[in-house]
């Protein structure tokens, strides 16, 4: 321990010197980072050395926010103003939840030598991605930050304030009647760890979700048509849920074109899930949404009411030697997947193994989850410590996920499997050469009592992301489409 101590002391004098160099010209005098895989805590030990008055949790997540740099953390405290009556400073000191984030983006990270700056989000659009490291959670609380390091958009205070409380009391009311749907976990048949039913337009469209739609292989049988709340809601998350796309296409994307795949169509919501967190135990496991009835590059428009939750995210790492985890659907095995595979290794484990972003959903905010999401992240609602009760609420949240399922993927349109099951859609994620192409499978695997008879079968779509039929199809009909919720009043 001394030794490992007085190691830390040794390098902690040689850059004290240099940090106040790197204060005045960065780019000139590098400060040597600690390399190395474990090397965090001698970071944090030089960083603490150089500003003993930081927190050590502060520090961390300013290096955490810094790619892991020693470098540019240095010059990011030291560029402020050096006195303890640095802005910064105070914000990091009197937060003790190590958020000190009233924007990151907007710190400065590095000083060119024509005086140019570079900030953290431009270093984003440069698409240098922000490095979470093994086992932390960076927390991200501003919208510019949530749109700089993820694929997601945030709006705080959505909707008036009586809409949104009037919202939340119709949708706990509802709540009543929500249930815990089950999967299949290896050989245990497991219920979700919260409640949730899916939304629909019109009796003839519960019809179809009951008896012609299938979630993880089975038949839904708690949904229920829209209540007057979540149709007049919805028009406005459809409005702004369109704005924010446009805006993420032309600021995050190459040459600020849609990506392949993703529909150039307005986003026109036709089903929602309504989740329902009672307490600070029920979570969702780490999962992406399945594709099959949403097709590729998917957005959803997901509203918070109630209590704030933490909303957790990380990219899905290729993987070479265990590709069937990595399809998007893939869910985690601890917590309950909301629709689709389970993960084989623990949300745990993964983020223990490359870190995790967390974006904290007060009530009332809209969430946008943009077209790269499904594919290449995965999310979930983690498991709270503790949790502030909302005077409405009390310990629950209740989340909308406003979701626009394709015509062109009706489930009379796509292939069922060699057992007669409705084949899912995945995206394959994790081996190099298969990244990103599309496959039809069959999910019988993970229905309680079935045995998957390994169907397999390329999905093959347009630009837009339209299906290109490659298989005989079960009915030549033309399918009816799911209303709007807007316009089906
Ligand atoms: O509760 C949330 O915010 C997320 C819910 C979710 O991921 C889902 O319904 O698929
Ligand atoms: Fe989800």
């Amino acid at each position: 321990m001394d030794a490992f101590v007085s190691r830390k002391r040794r390098r902690l004098s040689q850059h004290r010197v240099e940090a106040h160099a790197a204060s005045v010209e960065v780019s000139s005098t590098p400060i040597p980072d600690a390399s190395g895989e474990d090397s965090t805590d001698i970071k944090i030990a030089i960083l603490l050395s150089l500003f003993p008055d930081l927190k050590q949790e502060s520090l961390l997540d300013i290096l955490v926010s810094c790619e892991g740099s020693v470098e540019a953390a240095t010059f990011l405290l030291t560029s402020q103003d050096s006195s303890s009556s640095s802005p910064l400073k105070k914000r990091v000191i009197s937060n003790p939840a190590l958020g000190a984030q009233t924007s990151l983006s907007s710190h400065v990270l590095s000083k060119g030598k024509d005086g140019s700056v570079t900030t953290l989000s431009d270093s984003f659009l440069r698409r240098k991605p922000l490095s979470t490291k093994k086992g932390q959670t960076l927390h991200l609380y501003s919208p510019e930050d949530i749109a700089a390091y993820t694929p997601c958009t945030i709006i705080h205070n959505f909707l008036p304030t009586e809409q949104a409380n009037a919202l939340l009391v119709e949708l706990l009311d509802e709540a009543k009647h929500f249930s815990r749907y089950e999967f299949q976990l290896f050989n245990r048949t497991v219920q979700s760890p919260h409640t949730a039913s899916l939304y629909v337009s019109t009796p003839e469209e519960y019809q179809q979700h009951t008896s012609e739609y299938k979630y993880g292989g089975t038949y839904r049988s708690n949904v229920r048509q829209a209540t007057p709340g979540l149709r007049s809601v919805s028009r406005k998350v459809q409005k702004a849920v369109n704005e924010a796309v446009q805006a993420h296409i032309r600021d995050a994307y190459p040459d600020g074109k849609k990506l392949k795949y993703q529909s150039p169509k307005e986003w026109r919501p036709n089903a929602a899930f309504v989740n329902c967190y009672d307490g600070p135990a029920e979570n969702v496991g780490y999962h992406s949404d399945d594709l099959t009835y949403l097709g590729p590059h998917p957005i959803i428009g997901s509203l918070s009411l109630g209590v704030e939750r933490e909303f957790r995210v990380r990219r899905v790492l290729p993987r070479d030697e265990d590709d069937d985890a990595g399809q998007t659907g893939a869910e985690d095995k601890q917590s309950a997947p909301a629709k689709g595979t389970n993960d084989r290794k623990s949300s745990t484990a993964r983020a223990d193994a490359q870190g995790q972003i967390s974006i904290h959903l007060p009530h009332n905010s809209l969430l946008v989850m943009h077209a790269e999401m499904q594919e290449e992240w995965k999310h979930s609602i983690a498991p709270a410590q503790t949790i502030s009760p909302h005077p409405i609420s009390g310990n629950r949240r209740i989340n909308i996920t406003y979701r626009w399922y394709r015509d062109t993927l009706h489930p009379r349109y796509t292939p069922r499997c060699l057992c007669g099951e409705h084949a899912v859609l995945r995206c394959a994620q994790r081996k190099q050469e298969t990244r990103g192409r599309y496959m039809w499978m069959c999910y019988a695997g993970y229905v309680p009592g079935k045995e998957s008879c390994s169907f397999f079968q390329w999905a093959e779509f347009d630009d837009d992301g339209d299906p290109v039929w490659t298989h005989k199809r079960q009915e030549e009909e033309v399918a009816p489409a799911l209303a709007n919720f807007s316009a089906s009043q």
